[in-house]
């Protein structure tokens, strides 16, 4: 678990976390969500020890970083995959890592196989493409069998094999009961990743709770119909006071419950070619409980064009 009271960071003029207090838990997915810039990367290296708070505290499994006996045991972290001597051996990187921090050197092909790396592990992690850099520094983060992990950016840069394959393992390190802290700007990808979202910007709190709960509150779930006796159902509708948009060829109904719309049908021998709940985005709830932070919206209009997918619904 891991737990910020009050985290700030301040660099000169910019207040880059402010006031943070949020809490990861364990066995889920957790995703740090928020645009460039608003402050995950610098809460990251505050919770690994890398920077020194101005403000507030943040512990992991109850202690501060520097007070763990053997941080990797306790934490692992992808921050820079390319964090790597080009000329070491996968292998090699691993075995300087599990030697300098006191670990068993049988960890080394564990690790490896995990990340499913054996095959390639002599050769020089200079030569890697990102997509196995990234599994290099997640078999790093691994190394001390963590109960904790941090991605910083894990899937930037990748195809989507290896988006696939990151999301996967994700899931698996929750599953066996860790606690899996994944940072991005990317809304699709944590639509899928996360089941939590901590939602920061301009290294401010915006939201903490779980990823369907976040686009429920910030977005209205309606229903979509399609019937060849429309008008019908539309009234029958408007009657229960439903509120009905109609497009001519199908009707987007709020304020109703998809059964009671079924039943109604049913009741006025309405046929249905379509009934199904339509879902917020991620990127509408974002842009919903962001409100006026200007600043925020552009740089998620910035994120959003480079990548369509980003505006797929949550869970499709
Ligand atoms: N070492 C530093 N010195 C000065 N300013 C910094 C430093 N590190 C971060 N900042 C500033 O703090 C703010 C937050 O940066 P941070 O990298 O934590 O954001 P981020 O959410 O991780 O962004 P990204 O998605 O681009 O990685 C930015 O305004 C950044 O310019």
């Amino acid at each position: 678990m891991i737990e910020a009271e009050g985290l700030s960071k301040r660099y000169g003029k910019t207040l880059a976390v402010d006031n943070l207090s949020f809490s990861v838990q364990s066995g889920r997915v957790t995703g740090f969500l928020g645009p460039n810039g608003a402050g995950k990367s610098t809460t990251m290296r505050m919770i690994l020890g890398l920077d020194k708070p101005s403000g507030g505290n943040v512990r992991i499994d109850g202690k501060r970083y520097k007070e763990l006996h053997n941080p990797l045991r306790t934490v692992g972290a992808l921050l820079d995959a390319k964090w790597v001597h080009p000329n070491r051996s996968a292998r090699a990187h691993l075995r300087w890592l599990a030697k300098s921090n006191r670990l068993s050197p049988k960890r080394v092909d564990e690790v490896l196989d995990l990340v499913g790396l054996t095959d390639v592990a002599n050769r020089r992690a200079g030569g890697f493409s990102l997509g196995m850099s990234q599994r290099l520094g997640i078999a790093a983060a691994l190394l001390g069998d963590p109960q904790v992990l941090l991605f910083d950016e894990p899937v930037n840069g990748l195809d989507p094999e290896g988006i696939l394959w990151i999301r996967r393992f994700m899931h698996r390190l929750a599953e066996e009961g860790r606690t899996v802290f994944v940072s991005s700007h990317l809304l699709s990808e944590m639509a899928l990743t996360a089941q939590e979202l901590i939602v920061i910007g301009k290294g401010k709190l915006i939201s903490q709770c779980s990823t369907e709960e976040f686009v429920a509150q910030a977005t209205e779930n309606t229903v979509l119909v399609r019937s060849p006796q429309l008008a019908l159902l539309r009234s029958a509708l408007g009657e229960l006071g439903a509120s009905i948009r109609d497009d001519g060829e199908s009707l987007v109904v709020s304020g109703m419950d998809i059964a009671k719309i079924g039943e109604l049908a049913a009741a006025k021998n309405v046929a249905l070619h379509e009934l199904s709940p339509q879902r917020g985005s991620l990127e509408e709830a974002f842009i919903q409980l962001t409100g006026d932070a200007v600043e925020y919206h552009a740089a998620l209009g910035d994120a959003a064009p480079a990548q369509p997918a980003d505006l797929m619904p949550l869970g499709k």
